[in-house]
């Protein structure tokens, strides 16, 4: 298969593009209709780094790429439209297994409502990597830097199974075995939080990140770019149940995997009191449960409180260059 029968089959596999697509893929650009604000960003995935060939199969690598891109436009209260991808292919990487990468990014451009309308794919002599624009709209975006003082901060879904379900991956097997098939689940598989993301945007969050380091290095995040200290109750951090029985078995902290771990793919965000008591309703509708875990304060940081102590959190967290 040359380069052109290769995006030939690639394209196959995509569900065909929404209206708002004027150009599809074929031509030098895709053209398609904006007509409001658009939040854009890239998210790359590597092989060895986000992913391996023991961790993932292809159609999953290309799935989880596509999720992590779209969780940044859903931590803006974005809804994501249109998505291009960058593919570099290593020779040792049968054709088939490359196509098979397809099955995960069109079945997830269908399950988060986005067009792919374009891409590239290049050879490379180092490991296989892509990387994924997404653009979405977005009426009202929700940064990291409008926590005030006084707001609740909370966090959707649990956390902690993503790298629990890593360590697994790797080798570190332990507890039950439905346990561990459920945490390989939620490492493969993320599910970005876009409906959620809309509906705090839309009832007026003020902060809202997307938990792919850790919650420790998005706490940090916010606070930085807020202005404001963040306290939060160690033992109110949801923690998926899962997690606990394997962190146990292994003699782990859980809440070291919910803290530090990363790649849940969750969003963490800030609202005043009126804002959060709506969200809590509006979240059992789309189906995204919420906990609020602490408070915004004053001053600067990240505190946690847990047996009575109060302890300052670091940005401790997955650091491409401090490995
Ligand atoms: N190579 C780059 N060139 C320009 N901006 C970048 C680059 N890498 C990261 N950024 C920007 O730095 C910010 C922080 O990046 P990152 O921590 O990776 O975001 P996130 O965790 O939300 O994906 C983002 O606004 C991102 O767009
Ligand atoms: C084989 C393998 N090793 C380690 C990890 C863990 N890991 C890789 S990247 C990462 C952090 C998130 O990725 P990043 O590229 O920093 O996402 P961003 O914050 O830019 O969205 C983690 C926890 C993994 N997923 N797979
Ligand atoms: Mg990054
Ligand atoms: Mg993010
Ligand atoms: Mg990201």
């Amino acid at each position: 298969m040359d380069e052109f029968a290769l995006i030939r089959a690639f394209v196959a596999k995509l569900p065909p593009p929404g209206a708002d697509v004027l150009v599809p893929i074929g031509d030098d650009c895709a053209v398609v209709e904006g007509g409001s604000r658009l939040a854009v960003t890239t998210d790359a995935a590597v092989e060895g780094v986000h992913f391996r060939r023991d961790t993932m199969s292809p159609p999953q690598v290309g799935y989880r790429a596509m999720a992590a891109a779209v969780s940044d436009i859903a931590a803006m209260g974005g809804q994501p439209a249109w998505i291009t991808v960058a593919l570099a292919v290593p020779p040792s990487w049968p054709e088939d297994d490359v196509v098979a990468i397809y099955d995960g990014v069109a079945e997830a451009a269908g399950a988060f409502g986005a067009s792919v309308v374009g891409g590239d794919v290049v050879s490379t002599q180092g490991p296989l990597w892509m990387s994924i624009t997404a653009v979405g709209r977005v009426e009202r975006p929700i940064t990291r830097a409008g926590a005030r003082p006084g707001d609740v901060l909370f966090v959707t879904g649990n956390l902690g199974g993503s790298a629990a379900g890593l360590d697994i991956l790797l080798g570190r097997r332990a507890g039950s075995a439905i346990s561990q098939a459920v945490l390989v689940e939620r490492h493969r598989r993320p599910t970005p939080r876009i409906a959620f993301g809309r509906e705090a945007a839309r009832l007026g969050a003020t902060a809202l990140d997307d938990i792919s380091d850790g919650l420790a290095s998005e706490l940090n995040e916010i606070a930085e770019a807020s202005g404001v200290r963040l306290l939060f109750e160690g033992d109110r951090v949801p923690i998926q149940p899962e997690v606990t029985e394997y962190a146990r078995a292994v003699g782990k902290d859980p809440l070291e995997y919910a803290l530090f771990g990363g790649e849940d793919y969750e969003l963490v965000g800030t609202a005043p009191r009126d804002v959060f008591a709506r969200l809590l309703a509006v979240a059992a509708v789309v189906g995204t449960p919420i906990t609020a875990i602490g408070r915004v304060e004053e001053g600067d940081g990240v505190v946690m409180r847990r047996d009575g102590k109060l302890s300052v959190v670091a940005r401790r967290g997955y650091n491409h260059f401090e490995r």
